[in-house]
């Protein structure tokens, strides 16, 4: 239990302080249990593997940091730290781009020369994003003028979907980050909304982002990926590997919802499963259930090719449009997990309002998505990791991650039958499991008889 903040020290003193006893606790955690302090070193693991109670010490260590940080800094100073970052990608891009981590083994010493040449690059323009990514940790500089490989560099260059999810991040998303304020401020589009529901509060269409601005362009950015097999293989590489993020692993909602209590036999639909990652873990787990995923043609075109033989007699895959009303009747879940976070209220409110015909009394709904925490519930340093994945979404798709409030309030206005049923927040995970169950009201029911 960590000791309270001493009132009659500075706030930077008691900052401070709250850093060396939190990191004090890490390292003790770490060396109790035989694991390695962190490190810059090649094979570094990629995360601390803390338990529960140690990973919000840890949460805690990362937040006093970020506010000392800026108070040491000065307000001058954290303003011009923030003009700095607008070029911090530069280098990670450059890295991308000519596959650098790839070009350099574990231990070797290269110039920064060297790298300019195996790059066929300019070697002026090359050397400096070089050292910049000395100072963001990407590489380390043994000796000046040279680089080596660090944790990072060694991890991007053994992982091919974490080379993907950089490409993603750099190719796909961060050009529209700049157009994100031109988007909102876009004449012609002001008041646009999806049906012509001028007056919805979120409801821009999703072909006028600041990714269509960026990439001149007036499809979706799903759409541009149809015509693009090598940008779509590389965000589907990218989606993978945030399947392997901490409380973004299947795992993390098979354990945090009760599966067993729809009973045996129960039909869930997986609505957006994609590959079928999700029911393939979930019949794994609950043999007796039985699982349609459903999914755009293409996806299910591959998911048959890579569904397990294991799964097949309990796991069935179906082109659907969730645009369109739900064709499975009757089903006794239907989960949408990060779905309805790439869309719109609007949107969301047509996709969830499909499946109201299908719909029999009790069946459950359950949104398996990100949340944001309400105000003071986490520091502001780890508010600002998911409200950047919320411009992210605004910048490539008019969408939002949503508090839990928000999104109780969004199923509700897709239709007030729909009844809350249980609120689960995944811990140290910004990911929420939200329940409902279809209840029509007797009088509605009878009516519709
Ligand atoms: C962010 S992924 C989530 C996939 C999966 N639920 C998971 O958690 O890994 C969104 C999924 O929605 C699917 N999708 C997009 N538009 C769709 C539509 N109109 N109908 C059905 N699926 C759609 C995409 O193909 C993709 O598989």
């Amino acid at each position: 239990m960590a000791a309270p903040p001493d009132p009659d020290q500075p706030r930077t003193v008691q900052l401070a302080a709250a850093i060396l006893q939190h990191t004090t606790s890490i390292e003790s955690y770490l060396q109790q249990n035989g694991l390695p302090s962190p490190s810059f070193a090649p094979g570094a693991p990629p995360k601390l593997p803390l338990p529960p109670n140690v990973e919000q010490q840890l949460a805690a260590a990362l937040g006093a940091l970020d506010e000392l940080n800026a108070l040491l800094l000065g307000p001058m100073g954290w303003l011009l730290n923030q003009v700095g970052h607008a070029y911090d990608l530069c280098s990670l891009h450059a890295l991308y781009r000519y596959k650098i981590p790839a070009q350099l083994a574990v231990g070797e010493e290269v110039s920064v020369a060297e790298i300019a040449r195996r790059c066929d690059a300019d070697e002026d323009a090359m050397a400096r994003l070089v050292q910049h990514a000395v100072t963001n940790y990407l590489l380390v500089r043994p000796r000046p003028g040279h680089v080596a490989h660090s944790a990072t560099s060694a991890m991007l260059a053994n992982v091919p979907v974490l080379h993907d999810f950089v490409g993603n991040v750099c190719e796909d998303m961060w050009p529209s980050a700049h157009k994100v304020v031109p988007a909102l401020a876009h004449t012609a589009w002001r008041g646009a909304a999806a049906d012509g529901a001028t007056a919805a509060k979120s409801g821009r269409p999703p072909n006028q982002t600041a990714h269509n601005l960026a990439e001149g362009t007036d499809v979706p950015f799903f759409e541009t990926l149809k015509g693009d097999p090598e940008r779509a293989r590389r965000f589907a590489s990218a989606m993978s590997m945030l399947q392997t993020m901490p409380g973004f692993e299947p795992t993390a909602a098979l354990e945090a919802y009760d599966w067993g209590a729809l009973g045996h036999g129960a039909t869930v639909v997986d609505v957006g499963g994609s590959a079928g990652t999700f029911a393939v873990a979930l019949t794994d787990k609950h043999p007796d259930l039985h699982v349609i995923v459903q999914d755009l043609p293409d996806v299910i075109d591959k998911a048959r090719a890579e569904l397990p033989a294991r799964s097949a007699d309990r796991v069935a895959l179906q082109s659907h449009d969730f645009f369109t009303p739900q064709p499975v009747t009757s089903a006794d879940a239907y989960f949408f997990r990060m779905i309805l976070h790439d869309w719109s209220d609007d949107y969301c409110l047509r996709i969830l309002r499909q499946l109201i015909p299908a719909l029999k009394p009790g069946a459950r709904v359950v949104i398996n998505d990100l949340s944001i925490p309400p105000p003071g519930a986490t520091t502001l340093y780890e508010e600002r990791q998911i409200r950047c994945k919320d411009i992210a979404m605004m910048a490539m798709f008019n969408s939002k991650e949503r508090t839990m409030d928000e999104w109780t309030g969004l199923v509700a206005e897709a239709d007030p039958r729909f009844r809350l049923r249980s609120v689960v927040q995944l811990p140290a995970s910004p990911i929420g499991l939200i329940e409902f169950t279809w209840e029509p009201a007797p009088a509605v029911a009878a009516a519709a008889e």
